[in-house]
């Protein structure tokens, strides 16, 4: 194995380094530093206008950066054209040729690159069986359902055989049940390619968690935070993506001090808890901090001593539960919180008095962060 090889073996496969895009006024990418390695699954979570989409059509070509270079493998490709990247890309809209049966729509790319006939007959047949279209490759896309036109948008992408598969929203038209499928369906995909590198744009914190196993958080033109699902969910470093990645109450704490690895004390209302700490947070010690309490980790009872006072606002049915709007009673501040809780027993009305606890466990994030 030459030096060259072990390099690119090493270097991430796709990059992007300090990008950043102005369309006319609009500043949609502001210095952003993104690094996917090879094999990973990368989800782009944020809110709308946030810069997924330009963050990934910078990737693909589509979008030439103001400044900041692409690399893939560790090559600068910022001036490469899309299409002699070599990598797959489904939009949105699924964007299949409406005149084309769905073979040729899969063999489009290959008949472009003037691969030989029975490649393309074979890699197609391939794409196909990968998404479980096999069965569809002599219909026309106006004869396929949503999530159909999807999956043969994947083939036609996947038919190449590309080192990065960028995916920018493939579910946002589907309706919620079909998302589901193809969830479970894209996560199948994945297992198959366990080489290919993904990025999938999602402003869907579920599908993100499904699918990635790494998630990087953006707001407003820029990265907040990107690390493993895992730790994103469960030690966010940013207030931003404790809200986010599991719509966590924010609220505010004082630190008391260590209490062992990775752990502080903190005192909220007439309680003392246990908070995890990452390693920004950490520096929060004695200073401004809120805990990050996702709705679920609440519990609300009758009002007590050891409890945190609150008042009820609002209840909301939700099928499988309650949606509780409280407003928390801190030392004279009040703190606007919501609660999921099972079921309605006990609760008092509107505007009434309640007793409010939360675990030990809860993430502490910096509040000036974010
Ligand atoms: N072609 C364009 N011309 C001008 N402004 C644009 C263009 N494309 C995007 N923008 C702006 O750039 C910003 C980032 O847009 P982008 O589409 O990357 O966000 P996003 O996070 O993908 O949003 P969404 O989830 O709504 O698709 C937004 O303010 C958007 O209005």
């Amino acid at each position: 194995m030459t030096l060259a090889t072990l390099a690119t073996l090493a270097s991430p496969a796709v990059e992007l380094r300090d990008v950043s895009v102005h369309y006319g006024q609009t500043r949609a990418l502001a210095g952003l530093d993104l690094s996917v390695a090879r094999g990973q699954t990368l989800a782009l979570l944020g809110p709308s206008g946030s810069g997924k989409s330009t963050a990934l059509k910078v990737l693909a070509g589509f979008v030439r950066p103001t400044s900041g270079r692409v690399l893939l493998d560790g090559v600068d490709i910022t001036g490469l054209p899309p299409a002699r990247r070599g990598l797959g890309v489904v939009v949105q809209s699924y964007a299949l040729f409406p005149h084309l049966r769905v073979a040729d729509n899969v063999a489009f790319g290959l008949r472009a690159r003037r691969r030989p006939r029975s490649e393309v007959r074979e890699r197609t047949r391939e794409a196909l069986e990968l998404v479980g279209m096999a069965d569809y490759a002599r219909r026309f896309p106006r004869e396929l359902s949503g999530g159909q036109q999807q999956r043969v948008a994947i083939a036609r992408a996947l038919a190449i055989r590309p080192p990065v598969l960028l995916l920018d929203e493939p579910l946002s038209a589907l309706d919620a049940a079909l998302r589901e499928d193809m969830v479970a369906e894209l996560l199948r995909l994945r297992a198959e390619l366990p080489d290919t590198t993904l990025v999938y744009v999602t402003h869907d914190q579920g599908e993100a968690l499904a699918l990635a196993d790494h998630i990087a958080v953006m707001r407003d033109a820029r990265l907040v935070e990107t690390g493993p699902c895992e730790r994103l969910y469960r030690h966010p470093e940013h207030p931003f993506t404790a809200r986010f990645l599991g719509a966590a109450n924010l609220i505010p704490v004082e630190v008391l001090g260590p209490a062992g690895e990775g752990a502080v004390t903190v005192r909220l209302g007439p309680r003392e808890l246990t908070a995890t700490t990452a390693a920004a947070a950490a520096r929060a010690d004695g200073g401004e901090a809120v805990l990050g309490v996702r709705p679920h980790h609440l519990a609300v009872h009758a009002p007590g001593a050891d409890l945190v006072p609150a008042t009820l606002k609002g209840v909301q049915w939700r099928g499988s539960g309650y949606r509780l709007d409280l407003e928390l009673t801190l030392g004279g501040r009040s703190c606007p919180v919501r609660a999921d809780v099972p079921d309605d027993h006990g609760l008092p009305g509107i505007g009434e008095p309640v007793g409010v606890s939360i675990p030990d466990g809860c993430p502490l994030v910096p509040a000036e962060a974010g």
